[in-house]
């Protein structure tokens, strides 16, 4: 009789800390892949506690608890498919990444990660010890299994010695966080391993928003030679089978769901979205409010937080003075009317000749410069978190990783805010995002199709309106230049001498380069959002906020 092995996916979606609702969703997994017949049901690395759970798992409390549910899972679990989840361990003083696999009742074997990342957002080296490689596990009566923990899998030696010791198939559980286009750089990891080891390679990778970052999901199973077999949703909580058939050649997967994977402009915009999504949802909070400027940042925002809580949980403030133009109004009364969210207006003019009011003493004849500016920018954000607590709307901030990049943005003011969704996006890819979302809607959209954004908002040049006909083009190079710039200091790390080399003017690269370290500050008090990127300010580039060098290429 053809020997079969039914393998249940579950790429759910745990939230760090929660360990009675991820040993919960387990557990459901669980009971599906049985109705099912399954003989295995696999979860992602570290579902138990969630991930990435930073310092809290150096918590032996933490630790203690996590180990706690795994026992009690396995002995609920006894009867019907085998269950694989990831934890951690603490043993003596050495504390691993697992893969625990329960079987019977019991914990019948453990993977210990053997490749600990440490670079960009991951710190593992810190927290966790490396542990020898593993050999395979038996699941009864089916197949010998390896089962590299994520980044394990990034390199030969883990797969190739499991297989060498008799894996027949590679399970990979995966806490592996968005970057833009990180699909195909992980597809190629993975073809790579089954090449190398011909086996297949089922990839497992967890779904949800953990503050800065997104799980995108997007699970697969390659059978040999690197063949597809199955191809998950990307930023979809999902549960699939996958049949495996005993061939002469070993295992080989059932073909099975083939999802399409969006394009880049649609990959960030869904992260922007359900990150948005998550952490309100996972810190226990229903409503946003933002101020609603008519310009391009908070109406994208708008847009986000509509898309991700629905029309009815955000409110958009309109804060006028002075400068505030009648196309400014027009424009934000728009881009509210189109997204179908609460609109209120809130003049700035009172407290403003209160402020100035109150200053004047000492103030005295003093010229009115950026500190007037500034003052109108800090009224809003007081004027908005006041709501914030009033009506226990969380406050969104709005300033694009240009503007975050060069300090562009009143700290105390407009940087007011719990979560800014743009956090990671340059201003000329904020004007694309715009468009991209006028000319598409989704099913997991929870705002109106059409034109959420008006083009007015989109066609007109950028300006914070805190003196009379103010551009952001006085102060900072046109955002095409600016973004150039930023995308070789930032992204790339590159030199000065590297930006003129690719044509831009060494003063405006100085410039820039100086606006970026004096800003340090200013990012570490700011609000999180979502990494889009592999270079997201927090945790892939940590600076000294004190910094004298200057690059004198
Ligand atoms: N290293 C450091 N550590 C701690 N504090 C430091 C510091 N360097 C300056 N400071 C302090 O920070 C203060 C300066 O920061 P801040 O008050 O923010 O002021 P500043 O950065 O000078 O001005 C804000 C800029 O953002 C522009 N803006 C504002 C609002 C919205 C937008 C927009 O388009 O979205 C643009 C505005 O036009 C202006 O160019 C100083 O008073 C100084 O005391
Ligand atoms: N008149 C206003 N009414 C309400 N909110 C405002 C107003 N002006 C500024 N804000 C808030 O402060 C943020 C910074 O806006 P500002 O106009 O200074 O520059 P910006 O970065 O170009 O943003 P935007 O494109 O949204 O205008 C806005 O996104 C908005 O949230
Ligand atoms: N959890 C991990 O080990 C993540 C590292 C891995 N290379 C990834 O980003 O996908």
């Amino acid at each position: 009789m053809t020997k079969k092995f039914r393998l249940t996916l579950a790429q759910l979606n745990p939230t760090v800390g929660d360990l009675a609702g991820n040993t919960a969703q387990a557990r459901d997994a669980w009971e599906q892949a049985k109705a099912a017949g399954a003989d295995m049901v696999a979860l992602p690395e570290m579902f138990v506690t969630g991930y990435q759970t930073q310092d809290l798992v150096a918590r032996p409390a933490f630790v203690a608890e996590s180990m706690v549910r795994i026992r009690s899972l396995a002995l609920d679990c006894a009867d019907g498919p085998a269950l694989a989840i990831g934890g951690p361990m603490q043993e003596e003083d050495r504390l691993y990444n697992c893969y625990f696999i329960l079987q019977g009742g019991k914990i019948s074997a453990i993977m210990r990660k053997h490749f600990l990342p440490n670079f960009n957002v991951f710190d593992e080296v810190r927290l966790f010890k490396s542990d020898a490689i593993a050999g395979p596990y038996t699941i009864e009566d089916g197949p010998r299994i390896g089962s590299p923990i994520c980044e394990d899998a990034w390199y030969p030696d883990v797969c190739e010695t499991m297989v060498e010791s008799g894996a027949e198939i590679l399970v990979v559980p995966n806490g592996s966080p968005y970057f833009r286009d990180k699909f195909a750089i992980r597809m190629n990891n993975m073809v790579a391993r089954v090449v190398e080891n011909d086996r297949p390679l089922v990839y497992l990778n967890m779904v949800g928003g953990q503050d800065d970052q997104m799980f995108d999901g997007g699970s697969f199973v390659l059978n040999r030679g690197g063949r597809l077999a199955m191809q998950l949703p990307v930023f979809r909580s999902t549960i699939a089978h996958v049949d495996f058939t005993l061939t002469d050649q070993g295992w080989e997967a059932d073909a099975g769901e083939k999802a399409t994977l969006p394009d880049n402009l649609e990959q960030d915009y869904h992260v922007m979205v359900e990150t948005l999504r998550d952490y309100m949802r996972k810190t226990g909070f229903t409503k946003v409010l933002l101020g609603l400027s008519g310009g391009i940042d908070s109406a994208i925002v708008a847009a986000i937080a509509t898309d991700a809580l629905g029309p009815e949980n955000v409110r958009c403030v309109m804060l006028p003075s002075e400068y505030t133009s009648q196309g400014s109004l027009d424009d934000a009364a728009a881009a509210a009317k189109a997204l179908g969210v609460k609109y209120d207006t809130v003049s700035i003019a009172g407290p403003r000749a209160a402020v100035t009011e109150a200053l004047a003493p000492l103030f005295g004849d003093m010229p009115a410069d950026l500190t007037e500016e500034n003052i109108q920018s800090r009224i809003r954000g007081l004027l908005l978190m006041a709501q914030s607590n009033k009506f226990g709307e969380m406050l969104l901030t709005t300033g694009n990783k240009s503007e975050v990049a060069v300090g562009y943005a009143t700290i105390y003011g407009d940087m007011a805010g719990g979560y800014n969704p743009i956090k990671d996006m340059y201003k000329t890819r904020v004007f694309a995002s715009c468009r991209w979302r006028n000319e598409n809607h989704r099913d997991w959209m929870k705002g109106p199709a059409g034109e959420v954004i008006p083009v007015a908002i989109i066609n007109k040049p950028p300006s914070a309106e805190l003196r009379p006909d103010q551009k952001d083009e006085d102060s900072l190079p046109p955002y095409d230049i600016l973004d150039g710039i930023l995308k070789m200091l930032v992204d790339d790390e590159a030199s000065v001498a590297e930006c003129v080399a690719a044509g831009y003017d060494r003063e405006v690269v100085k410039k820039i380069e100086h606006l970026i370290y004096i800003s340090e500050y200013k990012r570490f008090q700011s609000a999180p959002g979502p990494r889009l990127s592999n270079r997201a300010f927090w945790l892939d580039r940590r600076y000294p906020i004190v910094n004298r060098w200057r690059d004198s290429s």
